[in-house]
């Protein structure tokens, strides 16, 4: 197994505004998270949000500590958010096994010395997809399925909007110390998400988008509300927004995506909505 990471620093927004898209794409875009066999990991300095992938194949992977850690062992001073968007697999955290059916998530607190995913099926591999945000106390391990979720449908077809939030890490469900994550699935026919858009300038936020068809984009709005950006998008690949950032996408077809959120509060409402009409 390999652990692969990356480090990625904030920037300001006046200083963005001046990127070009390969800069852009440099600085955001998280991509490829999934490698066979591989855990990868990006450690933005956006709230210190590890945005990463855990994709066991035929071989067992232990999530270790990345050096700019330099921590004992990973969930030293971490939370972990994982959800798994592959084949079925199976996450043992201190012995104990959770199997993991596609969609389903799992919480992992702080002080957790072994944490080792597996694929029950090398033919169909697991792909677990994970957040992680600094920590200061254990909270209790907990599978979440979306029967456990806060269900908020949102939206309408005829603002091609129709979606369904799934808030899965979020604390109506169980403690965290800051990580909240969540799944929204859009409506066949509906392609825009987060519309309106909104800001919430106490958390930083990281969608990862996949269910986008083959030979099918996303394109994703970041940006301060009057200074848009767009980055085009595959199956797959994550993106962080900064916290003066709108954080909203379209498509070419409906999809799926996983939210995280790292910093201030854990108030999922606490967001300032923009007014569709006043974006630039
Ligand atoms: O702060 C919260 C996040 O941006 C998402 O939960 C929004 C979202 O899933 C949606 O509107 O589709
Ligand atoms: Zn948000």
């Amino acid at each position: 197994m390999k652990t692969t990471y990356e480090v990625r620093q904030a920037a300001h927004p006046e200083d963005v505004k001046h990127y070009d898209t390969q800069r852009l794409r440099k600085e955001h875009l998280i991509s490829p998270i999934f490698v066979g066999n591989e855990v990868t990991m990006v450690y933005t300095l956006y709230d210190r949000l590890i945005v990463g992938g855990a994709m066991p194949v035929d071989e067992k992977l232990s999530l270790e500590a990345i050096d700019p850690l330099k921590m004992p062992f990973f969930l030293s001073r971490r939370e972990l958010g994982v959800i798994n968007v592959g084949g079925k697999g199976r996450i043992i955290v201190e012995g104990i096994a959770y199997d993991m059916d596609y969609k389903e998530a799992l919480y992992i607190g702080m002080g957790d010395r072994n944490v080792v995913f597996e694929s029950i099926n090398s033919t169909q591999p697991a792909k677990f997809y994970f957040n992680s945000a600094p920590a200061h106390t254990n909270y209790p391990d907990k599978k979440i399925t979306k029967s456990d979720a806060v269900v908020v449908e949102m939206g309408s077809m005829e603002e091609a909007n129709h979606r369904v939030i799934n808030k899965l890490i979020v604390n109506q469900v169980l403690p965290t110390c800051q990580l909240q994550m969540g799944m929204t699935e859009l409506k066949t026919g509906s392609v825009w998400n987060t519309m309106p858009a909104h800001i919430h300038s106490r958390r930083m936020e990281a969608y990862f988008y996949f269910e986008v068809p083959e030979n099918n984009a996303v394109c994703h709005f970041m940006g301060e509300p009057t200074e848009t950006r767009h980055i085009w998008m595959q199956n797959e690949e994550a993106v962080i927004s900064p916290s003066w950032s709108v954080h909203s996408g379209t498509a070419t077809s409906n999809y799926t995506f996983i939210w995280g959120m790292g910093g201030e509060n854990l108030d999922y409402g606490d967001q300032d909505f923009c007014k569709t009409t006043d974006l630039r």
